[in-house]
């Protein structure tokens, strides 16, 4: 059995991750913006490696993040509980439906729109990091970016710390791979208006790599 596999977007998380990782079995692999990719691209790396007999053990969604503003601080770290696909569902005049409240058949669902943590992996996660922000982590293929849709997306998901555009693909992944799975981010900027100006990624390029030893 191979290590844990950590998947980030960008090769700029992937490489913060990387140097401060201490475990050796650990392996790092950007794969792209958006659930789509990420969600194929960790289902290949999946397959690949228990073809090859080295199956890993548990998977890791991780990168930078918008976190709501009064939960958590930009250049911190939050942990999720859950990774839901928040803007997976239909508009209706009353509002969003997510897709669970469609009346589809449970087996067209999947997992639905919220896929749980693992509850040891989150927990050692959890010992770890005991700074970090922990709860539901928002997965968007809009990055959000008014104020209306901010407060919008808070009523929704009252309890969800940050929003990032990845974790739902990854953990869908995981979950038909049978495997643990978890998210781990750090807030690069508050979820709001759009300044693009303002994100602090230094900052949170440099929280994921003092992040890192927890992935082992
Ligand atoms: O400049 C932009 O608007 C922009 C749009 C999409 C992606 C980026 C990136 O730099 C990719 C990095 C990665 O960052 C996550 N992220 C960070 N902040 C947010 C946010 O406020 N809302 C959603 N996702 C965010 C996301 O996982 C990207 O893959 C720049």
């Amino acid at each position: 059995m191979s290590g844990l596999l950590v998947v980030t977007a960008v090769p700029a998380e992937a490489d913060a991750i990387r140097a401060g990782l201490t475990d050796p079995a650990v392996t790092v692999a950007p794969v792209g913006v958006g659930p789509a990719v990420a969600g194929a691209a960790t289902a290949r790396l999946l397959a690949l490696a228990e073809a090859a007999g080295r199956p890993y053990r548990a998977v890791v969604s991780a990168g930078v993040a918008g976190g709501f503003a009064e939960r958590v601080a930009v250049g911190g770290t939050v942990l999720a509980t859950a990774s839901i696909a928040a803007d997976l569902g239909a508009e209706s005049p009353d509002g969003f439906i997510p897709i669970d409240a469609l009346g589809m058949p449970p087996a067209l669902l999947g997992g639905g729109s919220t896929v749980p943590a693992d509850p040891d992996l989150l927990a050692a996660l959890r010992a770890a990091l005991p700074e970090a922000t922990v709860g539901p982590v928002l997965t968007v293929n809009t990055v959000t970016g008014t104020a209306a849709s901010t407060a919008a997306l808070s009523r929704r998901y009252p309890d969800a710390v940050a929003e990032a555009m990845e974790g739902y693909g990854v953990a869908v992944a995981a979950a038909q791979a049978g495997l643990p799975f978890a998210e781990l981010r750090t807030v690069s900027n508050p979820i709001g208006p759009r300044d693009r100006g303002a994100w602090r990624m230094r900052e949170a390029l440099a929280a994921l790599t003092e992040a890192a030893p927890a992935l082992s």
